[in-house]
């Protein structure tokens, strides 16, 4: 649907704030997805004190903020529209003006109960990449990271591939030590006297955390890192 044609996307000031936390706290309670966990006095505080940080835009009907986005470096961290104002085109303004202010793509977190945020994004062209069980936020809420990959995206998803394949490295390089160091306390022969129950156990207990690969494929990586881990520890001058 098209927008308003009264709606007018401008930058925040400091009077919209009281305004925002209204449209922010009826956007959530509207939507499948957890309460707020702070009062509106820490919400108020939390983005007064981001617009001189962020970039945080208002959409407005002429009567006030309808919705609002706020956007860091890289990451598109608020998007929210009052529900009167849902599916109008306010969201979509504000998720174009954000493609427009970061052409080489974005990221955002968005909980998974929120089916109808999820759909709205794919339709927008963003890609879900990973999920969490919520742990590490706020809320506790499981939760998907987003990513608009941008005019570019073939350089912005190998540019996150480098960023994971940094985290692999340093990850191999701890596991092939641990290797190593259990090779001097029960040496089971290098390649040949390996254990297999326990390479088992093992791609047993993570392959539930990696469900885009099948366990038999989780198994193989095992025993392919083990493998290669043993060959290198019986290998003198190797490190
Ligand atoms: O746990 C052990 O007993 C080990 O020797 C360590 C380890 C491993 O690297 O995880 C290595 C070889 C065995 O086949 C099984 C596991």
């Amino acid at each position: 649907m098209s927008a308003d044609p009264d709606l007018m996307l401008r930058p925040a000031v400091a009077d919209d704030v009281p305004l925002l936390v209204q449209v922010m706290r009826a956007a959530r309670e509207a939507a499948p997805m957890p309460d707020l966990p702070y009062a509106d006095r820490e919400v108020g505080a939390h983005l007064a004190a981001r617009l001189s940080m962020d970039e945080t835009w208002v959409a407005d009907d002429g009567d006030g903020p309808v919705g609002f986005a706020r956007l860091t470096g890289t990451w598109l961290d608020d998007l929210y529209v009052v529900p009167e104002a849902q599916r109008s085109g306010v969201g979509s303004s504000l998720l174009d003006l954000a493609k427009a202010l970061r052409p080489d793509g974005f990221g955002l977190w968005v909980f998974s109960s929120n089916v109808p945020a999820r759909a709205f994004y794919a339709r927008h062209g963003l890609l879900e990449l990973e999920s969490t069980d919520g742990r590490a936020n706020d809320e506790g809420a499981p939760d998907l990271r987003m990513v608009w990959a941008g005019e570019q995206p073939l350089s912005y998803l190998r540019a996150q591939i480098d960023e994971v394949d940094d985290e692999l490295a340093a990850l191999l390089a701890r596991r092939t030590a641990l290797t190593a160091a259990v090779q001097e306390i029960k040496p089971v022969g290098g390649p040949a006297g390996r254990d297999p129950e326990r390479e088992q156990q093992i791609a047993e207990r993570i392959a539930p955390m990696v469900p885009l690969l099948p366990p038999e494929a989780v198994q193989r990586i095992v025993h392919t890192i083990i493998e290669a881990s043993l060959d290198a520890a019986a290998t003198p001058g190797r490190d």
